[in-house]
């Protein structure tokens, strides 16, 4: 297992990179993914009368190579007993579903319970494309850790700021008082962000059903009430934005393109981070982590997990994706199933 996460690090060059790193590397040339609208489920409308989808062979046969987390349970935690489980979660479309309006993708009050008592008993982190403040307020938890921006904002344990000097670090309180470190890698992009953000507005206001979300360190320009017709020109008005600063590049999640700075640092970054000042790193062979998530982003989390041939990459999917997990779950709702099994396990085992 020490081997394990030696191999974990080596992926992604962190090797204590954290005491060391002055500047954040920068990607080579801005790397924009290739731009497809996509598909994706939206929560139902809760009054039609429930229909049970034909089973599709291809989700069946995908089932195959990434087995259910539920049905895989018991043997994982056969095999975890005795090591620390360190839990990772992203938040759309795995603590909540996709829904129509990002300002209402509230958390259902089963899913904060869950997710605290899973805190209650292994180190929990939240791991999003949000705001750290914006998920912070959707979540209320003071039990979890919080990486927001795709991890370009940690909050995370307190660590001795003499012994990993970096210009990118400060010490702060929590809200409960409590020592914390907040890393933020991108922190000289903030003033370009702002710039962008009032200029994709103006550019931006004669399309109907356009949304733009400040997620402080990067930007969602999402495109979910965008008529189709509309596309190709929102398209490139943001493209058009983006060309005006360097530095930048873009992705594509659900629905919405994320403008991001172009560092080296993403949510398998954030992942290491964690785990790092977790004080995980040298005792790490009985560290088991578990990533949940449902997005194209989430995928270099498990990378870093595969690559290290460490713990537990769950993806939350409905339909036969590429993917670097494991196993699955199908929706948020198995996610919550899954979590309150591990909180009870967790339960279980720490009064024995
Ligand atoms: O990393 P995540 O926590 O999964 O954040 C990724 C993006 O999630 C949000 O957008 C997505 O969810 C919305 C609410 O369900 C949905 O309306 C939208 O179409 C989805 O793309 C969030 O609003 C984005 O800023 C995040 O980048």
């Amino acid at each position: 297992m020490r081997h394990n996460i030696a191999k974990l690090y080596h992926a992604i060059k962190f090797q204590r990179w954290l005491g060391k790193a002055e500047s954040i590397e920068y990607f080579s040339k801005a790397r924009h993914d290739k731009i497809e609208p996509e598909s994706d489920p939206v929560e139902s409308d809760p009054d039609k009368p429930i229909s049970i989808p034909p089973v599709d062979p291809k989700y069946i046969s995908w089932l195959k190579e990434h087995p259910s987390a539920l049905l895989a349970f018991p043997g994982m935690m056969s095999t975890i007993k005795g090591k620390q489980i360190v839990v990772f979660l992203d938040y759309d479309g795995t603590l909540t579903p996709i829904v129509d309006d990002p300002e209402r993708a509230f958390m259902s009050d089963a899913m904060r319970i869950a997710v605290r008592d899973v805190a209650r008993h292994f180190p929990t982190a939240i791991i999003s494309g949000r705001s750290r403040r914006k998920v912070y307020e959707f979540i209320k938890l003071d039990e979890v850790y919080y990486a927001g921006s795709h991890g370009m904002d940690i909050m995370g344990p307190s660590i001795q700021l003499d012994s990993y000097e970096c210009k990118y670090r400060k010490q702060a309180l929590d809200k409960q008082g409590n020592e914390v470190t907040i890393f933020q890698p991108a922190r000289e992009f903030l003033p370009a962000i702002q710039e962008m953000l009032s200029e994709l507005k103006e550019i931006t206001i004669g399309i109907p059903g356009v949304f733009i979300e400040d997620n402080r360190f990067c930007i969602s320009v999402h495109y979910r009430h965008v008529k189709d017709n509309d596309y190709p020109t929102l398209e490139n008005k943001v493209l058009s934005v983006l060309g005006q600063h360097s530095g930048f590049h873009l992705t594509k999640g659900k629905k919405v393109f994320e403008i991001r700075p172009s560092i080296k640092w993403n949510k398998g970054n954030a992942l290491v981070y964690l785990l790092d000042t977790l004080g995980f790193a040298a005792n790490s062979n009985n560290v088991v982590p578990i990533y949940i998530g449902d997005d194209k982003t989430d995928e270099d989390a498990f990378k870093v997990l595969k690559s290290g041939g460490v713990g537990y990459p769950i993806i939350v999917s409905s339909t036969p994706r590429q993917t670097l997990a494991s196993s699955s779950l199908r929706d948020p709702s198995e996610v919550l199933s899954f979590l309150i099994r591990l909180a009870r396990w967790g339960e279980e085992n720490s009064s024995q």
